[in-house]
């Protein structure tokens, strides 16, 4: 009984008994155990944040802008292949912005459709700011009210389907200035730099879009009269930024679209005679020139542009976007405020998608071809090169319509050869790499008149300059 008493003492007297303390905070806890556990799985738990996208290894301070070389869209794509799940996500560390990096159509859609609401701002970029009257152009205005009201503005009054039809005969009459001096060079036997001749006729098309017939002679400017910027509650200088972007979106893709087409069609003979036996087929006989209305049934035209904008998007990482909420993507966070890279050049040469897919086969998007059904319009997230969701090219319309009638006549009009020896082997594919991707060196092909045996009138060096 005394030994039990001791005991009892030893546990209630903390001054005289510090073994009998020691045991008490030991055991209180484990009795108190299953309480606690069951409080806390009735209380609510935070919710578990998703991890980041995989990152490849990055060093210090410039994270992984080491690992991006001279052809982004190319390091991008292989980088991806080797750090991100199933190609899609992968986010990269470019000096100190995060960069989320798109490489696969499921991804891309979950950018450009489901969560587009989220993905649809541009980031800041000093550079353009100092460009473009401070990011005030359509492309690169973050997203809100004034992008809003500017995009409305270009779309209706200047690339709706309407207004595009519109300026057919404008179309018309640059086509044929264009042909006409060609002609001029194939009745020489000289040279023509087709690089610098589709450029310059691609920035004329918009020049009269824009500043109306007379703007090279009377340095007049319809559309800026036309415009009332109030009605849209911008500024003259805003006004002159959204119109100038219309030049910078409008005059290097569509230019690049022809000068490809071109390149790929002299490097596959037999699809350049293809297509210019359906051109001259669909066309009336003793026609001078395709028109507009002769169009409607060349699917083959259709399929080369289509195939050509699948091996060479001129935008190949698209128009950077930058989310403006943090969002979850395939079980990851994309943290509000990351800059959005989408590699359009790299999902539109996904074997996983793409049959045979370095080759340049328009047939793949005729009936019956394993790409019949896709078509660049936004939905099909394989084939972006024109974007997709809220920040899709506007102009498309307008890119096309110029794109088909100059290839048809150049089709229609003349047949094609390199200069001197040069063999198909030899065109140099080499690229460089900015806002858009062009060719390295100028394409320069010798026209002869289509249907005439008559040779030219004195064979003649250099390229003619159109
Ligand atoms: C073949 C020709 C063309 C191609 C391949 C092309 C491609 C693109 C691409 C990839 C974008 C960015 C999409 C994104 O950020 O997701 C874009 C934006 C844009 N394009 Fe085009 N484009 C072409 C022709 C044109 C033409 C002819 C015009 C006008 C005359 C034009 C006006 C614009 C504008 C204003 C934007 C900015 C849209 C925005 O940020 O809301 N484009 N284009």
């Amino acid at each position: 009984m005394a030994a039990h008493m001791d005991l009892v003492y030893q546990f209630t007297d903390a001054t005289t008994a510090p073994l009998a303390q020691r045991l008490l905070l030991f055991i209180l806890p484990l009795m108190l155990l299953p309480l606690l556990l069951h409080i806390a799985s009735r209380s609510p738990k935070p919710p578990k944040k998703k991890p980041l996208p995989p990152l490849p290894p990055a060093l210090p301070v410039i994270g992984h802008l080491l690992l991006v070389g001279d052809h982004p869209h190319v390091s991008l794509r292989d980088l991806a292949a080797k750090h991100s799940r199933s190609g899609g996500l992968m986010l990269l560390r470019l000096g100190a912005v995060p960069n989320l990096v798109v490489s696969s159509p499921g991804a891309a859609r979950a950018v450009m459709r489901t969560h587009d609401h989220v993905f649809a701002s541009r980031p800041a970029s000093t550079v353009v700011d100092g460009l473009v009257y401070g990011s005030s152009s359509v492309a690169f205005a973050p997203y809100g009210d004034y992008w809003r009201q500017a995009r409305k503005l270009v779309t209706t009054h200047l690339l709706t389907v309407r207004k595009v039809q519109a300026y057919h005969v404008a179309r018309q009459e640059e086509v044929r200035l264009v042909i006409a001096k060609i002609r001029e060079a194939a009745t020489i036997g000289a040279e023509v730099d087709i690089s610098e001749t589709m450029n310059a006729f691609a920035n004329d098309i918009i020049c009269r879009a824009v500043c109306g017939k007379f703007f090279r002679a009377e340095g007049r400017n319809k559309l800026f009269r036309e415009l009332n910027h109030e009605e849209y509650g911008i500024t003259r200088d805003h006004m002159k930024a959204i119109l100038m972007d219309m030049f910078e979106a409008g005059t290097a893709t569509s230019s690049l679209v022809l000068e490809f087409a071109m390149v790929e069609l002299l490097r596959n003979p037999h699809l350049m005679a293809k297509l210019q036996a359906e051109v001259r087929k669909k066309m009336p006989k003793g026609q001078e020139m395709v028109k507009e209305e002769n169009l409607a049934g060349m699917v083959y035209l259709r399929a080369v542009v289509k195939e050509t904008l699948r091996l060479h998007p001129p935008v190949p990482l698209l128009v950077p976007h930058r989310s403006m909420a943090d969002c979850d993507i395939d079980g990851y966070t994309i943290p509000s405020g990351t800059r959005v890279i989408i590699n359009s050049w790299a999902i539109c040469r996904d074997p996983k998608s793409w049959e045979m897919a370095e080759e340049f086969m328009p047939e793949r998007f005729m009936d019956g071809g394993s790409a019949a059904g896709i078509d660049f319009k936004g939905n099909d997230f394989q084939f972006t090169p024109f974007g997709a969701g809220r920040r899709m090219c506007p102009g498309v319309n307008f890119g096309l319509a110029t794109i088909n009638i100059m290839l048809a006549n150049l089709m229609y009009c003349f047949d094609w050869t390199l200069p001197g020896a040069m063999k198909k082997e030899d065109i140099n594919m080499a690229e460089v790499f900015g806002l858009t991707v062009h060719r390295k060196e100028k394409l320069i092909l010798v026209p002869k008149l289509h249907g005439t045996s008559a040779q030219p009138m004195k064979p003649e060096a250099g390229a003619i300059k159109l």
